[in-house]
């Protein structure tokens, strides 16, 4: 069995994170319940920001909080020294009451508001990913309406297909995301807005989807990028700051997963920008990256209890747990994988082969299909691991479930950072309806 971060199995057999006992866990929190291990968030922080050190390159690493934003998980990449990145007025205020430094908040999203480039603007946050003419020339408006300047950076698809699934695919031509790198959006856009007395334009931002497993794609992203930017340096005299090639890193779900290390995406993507900037005789830009799930993917684990259970006989057994594609929809999205294992004794040795299923109105709501696992009963308690990316951040009330509570644990202590959400919660927001109709 992989345990990875604090996971290990402690002297009652149990699982055990962050130096609790998940079975404890579970009795003081109830299930389903997402678990953190803050120890391997830290790590992975670090080792981020350590890689760009030793390579002397300037550098921002600025957390993805669409993979799991909440207060606490501001607070932590504050204490970490990264900076963030939001994609919408929920992302952005969540950032602003955790305190988060609004100077390191990059705001990102392919149909900003009027409202949120105002709040954004209004909060002085550090900078604007502009992603489209309609954008630009709306952000233009509310600068001149607010006689302000906004620092941004133009995101550009680059045409590239990294492998990965169709729906997490970003950096190909055919893309909602971006100004079209090659058929001269970008470069108009880029003109416009250096024309433009609104914006401080600081660079150009990449990102070529999410999952990937090489770092080619990336790289050719870099060759596409500074193509451009050679023949931008000579024909509207601009050279970026900033160049930030996003997020994507892969990681391990299962052992058919073969992640490279944080640091070497980051060694390999280092090493051709500088190749680049010296081969194309131009400045090396501040490089900015957007990891999300490479922090918190395998750092969160998901405690369910198992319920009910069914069989077909010689076709398959079904095991039932309390939750499902309401706290973790991407097995029914993406036809993602992973692994779990009995909380209370993970070491057992398999003698079944179940598939667990989650407990919405929906064929689709499986979690996992074939896990080998020892014959189990409602006494236990399942522990699905590297939930901690696009889990609670895309859980949501389908069947009127409530979303699970989250719990940070390290060196002994768990710490509540997300309460269970009640059924008052799932009524909160109705309204009775106030007129009878009559016929
Ligand atoms: C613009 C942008 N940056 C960063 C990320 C984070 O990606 P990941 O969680 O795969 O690192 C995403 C999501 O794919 C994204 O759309
Ligand atoms: N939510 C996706 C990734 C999309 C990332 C955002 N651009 C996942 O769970 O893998």
């Amino acid at each position: 069995m992989y345990f990875n971060g604090t996971a290990q199995v402690n002297e009652k057999g149990h699982l055990q994170i962050g130096g609790v006992d998940t079975l404890d866990l579970v009795s003081q929190f109830g299930t389903p319940l997402y678990v953190y291990d803050v120890a391997l968030i830290r790590e992975r922080a670090r080792g981020f920001k350590e890689t760009f050190d030793k390579l002397g390159v300037k550098a921002q690493v600025a957390y993805a909080s669409k993979a799991f934003s909440t207060i606490a998980m501001v607070q932590l990449v504050e204490e970490e020294g990264l900076s963030l990145d939001v994609v919408s007025a929920g992302e952005l205020y969540t950032a602003l009451a955790a305190d988060f430094p609004v100077e390191r908040i990059h705001f990102h999203g392919n149909n900003k508001s009027r409202e949120e480039l105002e709040m954004a603007l209004e909060k002085g946050i550090g900078c604007i990913v502009v992603d489209n003419s309609y954008e630009l020339q709306l952000l233009e408006r509310i600068c001149g309406e607010k006689k302000q300047k906004a620092n941004i950076l133009l995101r550009v698809t680059p045409g590239i297909e990294a492998h990965t699934h169709d729906y997490i695919l970003t950096g190909q031509e055919d893309s909602k995301f971006g100004f079209d790198l090659q058929n001269g959006q970008a470069e108009a856009a880029l003109q416009n807005a250096l024309n433009s007395q609104a914006f401080e334009v600081l660079g150009i931002h990449c990102h070529i989807g999410s999952q990937i497993f090489e770092t080619t794609g990336f790289i050719l992203a870099a060759q596409k990028i500074f193509e451009k930017l050679n023949e931008w340096k000579q024909r509207l005299s601009f050279e970026p700051a900033v160049l930030n090639l996003g997020g994507g890193f892969g990681i391990r779900y299962t052992n058919e997963d073969e992640p490279i290390a944080a640091s070497q995406y980051v060694e390999d993507i280092i090493t051709e920008v500088k190749n680049l900037a010296q081969h194309y005789n131009m400045k090396m830009p501040e490089i900015w990256i957007e990891p999300g799930r490479s922090l918190v993917g395998d750092a969160g684990t998901t405690l369910y209890k198992i319920g009910s259970r069914k069989e077909v006989p010689e076709v398959r057994k079904y095991l039932a747990v309390d939750g499902g594609m309401s706290d973790n929809i991407r097995p029914a999205l993406y036809q993602a994988k992973y692994e779990a294992v009995l909380a209370g004794r993970p070491l057992e040795k398999a003698n079944e082969v179940v598939s667990i299923a989650g407990k919405c109105c929906e064929s689709g709501d499986m979690l996992i299909w074939d896990l080998p696992l020892p014959e189990s009963d409602d006494n236990d308690v399942l522990a699905v691991f590297c939930t901690g990316a696009y889990g609670y951040s895309m859980a949501n009330n389908y069947n009127r479930l409530p979303r699970p509570p989250v719990v940070f644990v390290e060196n002994g202590e768990a710490q509540l950072v997300v309460r269970r959400e009640t059924l008052d919660d799932l009524i909160r927001l109705d309204l009775s309806i106030q007129t009878k109709i009559k016929n």
